[in-house]
């Protein structure tokens, strides 16, 4: 089947632009879509906003939970894009695919440790002050 090509010669400036806009949303949709771990991830993203927002967040703090989850939600999809891509070239059960894979979930779960630190510093005390 003849596929579209991905440059279309014409496109320049703002339209090219827009267009590899277009691609980068497109790859979230899909990401969210397939993916329980990123849905997981959005709604543990949505109760630690409304948490934030009823406990009052100062500006910095607010800037460090927003660290967070851009670090663990971009680094969750590139975590799916290494899979994919593995799986793509290595379909059959080979060591070092697997040691791709290992690889990229560790480096989420880095950031996810990261993640849950933060939050545990910034809201353990606060919610504590309220009893
Ligand atoms: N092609 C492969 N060759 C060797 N080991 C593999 C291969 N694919 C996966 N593995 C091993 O299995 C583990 C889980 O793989 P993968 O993340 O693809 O499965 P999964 O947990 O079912 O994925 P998904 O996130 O799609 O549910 C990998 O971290 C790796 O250790």
């Amino acid at each position: 089947m003849q596929q579209p090509p991905l440059n279309k010669p014409h496109a320049t400036g703002a339209k090219k632009v827009f267009r590899s806009f277009g691609y980068a949303f497109k790859g979230i949709g899909s990401a969210v879509a397939s993916q329980l771990n990123i849905k997981v991830h959005l709604w543990v993203t949505l109760v630690t906003i409304v948490l934030g927002v009823t406990l009052g967040l100062s500006l910095n703090e607010w800037l460090w939970i927003g660290l967070c989850i851009a670090l663990v939600l971009s680094g969750e999809m590139m975590n799916t894009a290494i899979e994919l891509l593995t799986d793509l070239v290595s379909p059959e059960y080979n060591v070092k695919a697997g040691q791709v894979k290992d690889i990229a979930a560790g480096a989420v779960l880095i950031l996810a440790i990261f993640a849950v630190v933060t939050g545990f510093v910034i809201f353990v005390p606060k919610i504590l002050s309220l009893f």
